[in-house]
C-alpha cells in the first residue's frame, strides 16, 4: 500500500452489483468510465457477494483505479482490502469498530465511517476516521437499511458540531439519493458556515447512467461550480466589502446595470406582471414574463437571474417554479425567491417547503409575515399577501434576518418601513423608500425583479450588488414622492417609473452617501 493520499473526497462513487443497479453492465469497465469522467475515489461495495468474488473483482477494479490514480476503498471488509492491497475501507455504525480496524490495517490505510448524528460524527473523528461518510441524505432505494434519514438539515447540523473545514477535522461526503439534480443544493444547503461537505457519494447518479463517464463529468462539474459558488465575504482571508467600501462602489454598480439589458426573468404572479416589467425596464434590466418551465434551461444560459414569486401559484405554476430553480441552480445564474403570502395558507406553506427541498436561492425576500413562513415560525398572521402588524422590534427583525440567511446560506431581505438584509454575516438595516410603496400592490414582487439583476450583474459580493439595487429603488420612490405630480398611490406609479429611468442617469452626480439611509447591525 503507498503512503496515504491526500484525500479528494469532491466525487465519490460507491459501486452497486444489483441487477437494479448495474443492470448486465460489468463493473469494471463502468467504474473505469467514472474514472475517465473525473470520480476522485471508489469505494467498491458488494453486501452478498462470496469472498473469492469479492477478492477476484476488487483486485480487477484496484488495476482500473490504480491507472487513474483514484483510490479504492473496500466496503466493510478489511480482509479484502489487505489480499488486494486496496487503499483502505469503509466501515459502517454495525462494522468492525474503528479501533479494530485500526488495528488490522497498515498505518497508512484509509478509514471512512458512516455517521447519522452528531454523536456518532465525534465518536469517528476522536477515534481517528479519515473521513466521514455522512447520511442518510435522503431514501435511497440502494440500500434498505437506511437507518436514519437525516436530509440536509440533519447534516448541517453533524458539519457545524464537528467543526469540518478546520485543519484539525476531517473530511465529510453526504451519502442518499444524491445526483445531478440536486447535489448543488445539497452542497449548498448542508453548509454551516465555514463547515462544508468535501463532496458527495453517488450510486446510481453514475453505476446506472446510460453514460458513466458523461455523468461523473456533469456531476464533477456541478459540484466545483457550487463550491464557486459561496460568498466571497465568507472565504477565509477575504475581507467582506462594508460601510464605506459599498457607498463608494453603489453609483458604479447602478450605472453598469442601467446600461446592461441584463435579463430579469420573472416567473411572477398575474398582478404584478406589467408593472414589474415596467420597472425593470426602467432600471436598465431586459424582462421576461415567462412562467414556462420548458424553456427555463435555454433562458438560463443567458446570464441573468431568476424571481420566482408565488403570489398567484397553482399546481401547474409551482412545476414550473421547480422546473426554473433546477435550470438557474444548473447555469450557476441568481434566483430570488419571493414567497408571496407565505404566512397566509397551509397550501403556500407547503409549497414553501417543496420550493426549497427542489433547489437554492441566492435570495429570500419578503415582508415579514413571509420571511416568518419561510422560517416555520410565523410571527405574524398574514391576511392575504399583507404581512399584518408586527410585534417585533428592530433587533428582533435583525436576528429573523441573520438568522434565515445562515440556515439557508442566502441572502435574506425581509421588507417593510425599513428593510433588513442579512448575508448571515453582515445585516444592514436601509430605511429609504416612500409611504406610497406600501399602499400600491406589487411594490415588493417588483423590487425582487430589481434584486435579481443587480445579483446576475455584479457577481464579485452579492450583498453588495442586493445594496444597490435596493438603493436604486427606494431614492427613486423617495424622489417621486416629492415630484409635484404625485398626489397619492395613483400618480405615484407614473413618477416612480420615470424616476428610477432618471435616477439611472444621473447616479454619478449623487452623493449616495448622504442618500443613503443605512445602518450595519451587528
Ligand atoms: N411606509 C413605507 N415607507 C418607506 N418604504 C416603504 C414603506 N412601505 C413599504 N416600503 C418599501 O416598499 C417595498 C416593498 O415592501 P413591502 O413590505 O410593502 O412589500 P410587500 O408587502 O411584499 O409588497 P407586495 O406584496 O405588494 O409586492 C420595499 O422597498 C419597502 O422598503
Ligand atoms: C394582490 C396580490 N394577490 C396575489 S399576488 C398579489 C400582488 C402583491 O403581492
Amino acid at each position: 500500500m503507498p503512503n496515504k493520499p491526500d484525500l479528494d473526497l469532491s466525487l465519490y462513487l460507491v459501486t452497486d452489483a444489483t441487477s437494479e443497479i448495474l443492470g448486465d453492465n460489468d463493473v469494471c469497465q463502468v467504474v473505469e468510465k467514472a474514472c475517465k469522467g473525473g470520480v476522485t475515489i471508489v469505494q467498491y461495495r458488494d453486501k452478498h457477494a462470496d469472498t473469492g468474488v469479492l477478492i477476484k473483482t476488487a483486485s480487477e477494479l484496484h488495476t482500473v483505479t490504480q491507472k487513474y490514480n483514484v483510490p479504492l476503498l473496500i466496503n466493510d471488509r478489511l480482509d479484502v482490502c489487505l489480499a488486494v492491497g486496496a487503499e483502505g475501507v469503509h466501515i459502517g455504525q454495525d462494522d468492525t469498530p474503528l479501533e479494530a480496524a485500526r488495528r488490522i490495517l497498515p498505518p497508512n490505510a484509509i478509514i471512512g465511517v458512516t455517521a447519522s448524528s452528531v454523536q456518532e460524527a465525534e465518536a469517528a473523528i476522536q477515534g481517528g476516521a479519515d473521513y466521514l461518510g455522512i447520511g442518510t441524505m435522503f431514501a435511497t432505494p440502494t440500500k434498505k437499511d437506511t437507518k436514519s434519514i437525516i436530509g440536509t438539515r440533519g447534516t448541517q447540523e453533524i458539519l457545524a458540531r464537528c467543526m469540518t473545514g478546520t485543519k484539525h477535522s476531517v473530511g465529510c461526503v453526504a451519502i442518499g439519493s444524491i445526483n445531478a439534480a440536486n447535489v448543488q443544493r445539497v452542497i449548498h444547503q448542508s453548509t454551516a458556515d465555514e463547515n462544508r461537505l468535501s463532496g458527495v457519494a453517488v450510486v446510481s447518479a453514475i453505476i446506472a447512467a446510460a453514460d458513466p463517464q458523461e455523468a461523473a463529468s456533469e456531476l464533477l462539474q456541478r459540484i466545483r461550480s457550487t463550491a464557486e459558488k459561496f460568498y466571497i465575504s465568507t472565504r477565509p482571508g477575504v475581507h467582506p466589502a462594508s460601510g464605506e467600501v459599498i457607498f463608494q462602489q453603489t453609483p458604479g454598480i447602478i450605472e453598469k446595470h442601467v446600461s446592461s439589458s441584463i435579463l430579469s426573468h420573472n416567473m411572477t404572479n398575474t398582478v404584478v406582471q406589467n408593472f414589474a416589467a415596467n420597472v425593470c425596464l426602467a432600471t436598465g434590466a431586459s424582462p421576461i414574463m415567462s412562467l414556462n418551465g420548458a424553456e427555463a434551461p435555454d433562458l438560463a444560459r443567458l446570464g441573468g437571474g431568476l424571481v420566482i414569486n408565488m403570489g398567484t401559484a397553482t399546481a401547474d405554476t409551482m412545476s414550473a417554479y421547480q422546473a426554473g430553480v433546477k435550470a438557474y441552480n444548473a447555469a450557476g445564474n441568481p434566483v430570488l425567491l419571493d414567497p408571496v403570502g407565505g404566512g397566509a395558507t397551509s397550501v403556500r406553506r407547503e409549497a414553501i417547503r417543496t420550493l426549497l427541498r427542489t433547489g437554492f436561492y441566492d435570495v429570500i425576500k419578503g415582508n415579514e409575515g413571509e420571511i416568518g413562513a419561510v422560517m416555520g415560525a410565523s410571527t405574524v398572521q398574514q391576511r392575504g399577501v399583507d404581512s399584518g402588524p408586527s410585534s417585533s422590534n428592530a433587533q428582533q427583525k435583525a436576528e429573523m434576518v441573520k438568522s434565515l440567511a445562515r440556515r439557508e446560506r442566502c441572502l435574506v431581505l425581509m421588507t417593510g418601513v425599513t428593510d433588513y438584509l442579512s448575508d448571515g454575516r453582515r445585516t444592514v438595516a436601509i430605511s429609504n423608500g416612500s409611504k406610497w410603496l406600501g399602499k400600491i400592490t406589487g411594490s415588493g414582487c417588483a423590487l425582487g425583479s430589481v434584486v435579481v439583476s443587480y445579483l446576475a450583474l455584479h457577481r464579485a459580493d452579492k450583498f453588495v450588488a442586493a445594496i444597490a439595487g435596493i438603493l436604486h429603488y427606494e431614492l427613486a420612490a423617495e424622489r417621486a414622492e416629492q415630484n409635484p405630480s404625485c398626489r397619492g398611490p395613483g400618480s405615484f406609479i407614473p413618477a416612480f417609473i420615470d424616476e428610477l429611468y432618471l435616477l439611472g442617469q444621473d447616479i454619478k452626480s449623487q452623493d449616495v452617501r448622504k442618500l443613503a439611509r443605512l445602518e450595519f447591525l451587528e
